[in-house]
């Protein structure tokens, strides 16, 4: 089975809201709401692959950012590893792109059910840091 590793950004703003993107209708887990990101090429690092996306999908410079969180998962025709990165410095304001919908969401309010299966774990420890605070 395929194996992909993916950087993915947590981009977060200082009034502590997260930046989803909606995936495509016609892409892998299509319509679901995601945190930026994609493919870690061979000659590259995770973090410079987090980089390289986010320049792309959402036209930000990023300058701050650092590992979160590491998830496996097995989809039935896939496998990923996704590399979260906490993303707090970055130029320029992040949009969609590629055309594809945005939105900022309060860290607390985020809905796992929104995402990717993968992801489940993560939005839940966000989640529950937000309320911790
Ligand atoms: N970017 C991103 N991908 C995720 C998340 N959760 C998750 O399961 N994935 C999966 O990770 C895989 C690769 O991500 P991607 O589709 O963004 O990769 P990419 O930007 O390189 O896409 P491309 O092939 O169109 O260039 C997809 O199968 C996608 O469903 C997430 O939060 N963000
Ligand atoms: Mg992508």
């Amino acid at each position: 089975m395929k194996h992909l590793q993916v950087a993915v950004g947590i981009i977060r703003n200082d009034r502590g809201e997260i930046f989803l993107a909606q995936r495509p209708s016609t892409s892998h887990m299509a319509n679901m709401w995601e945190f930026p990101g994609g493919k870690i090429e061979a000659n590259e690092t995770a973090q410079q692959a987090l980089v390289r996306e986010l320049q792309e999908e959402t036209g930000i410079e990023v300058t701050d950012a650092r590992p979160y969180d590491l998830a496996d998962h097995h989809y039935p025709d896939l496998r990923v590893t996704l590399h979260f990165f906490i993303v707090e410095g970055w130029q320029g304001e992040p949009y969609g792109r590629e055309g594809q919908p945005q939105r900022w969401v309060e860290q607390k309010a985020l809905v796992a059910d929104e995402f990717p299966p993968a992801n489940h774990d993560i939005v839940a420890r966000l989640v529950a840091e937000a309320a911790a605070v």
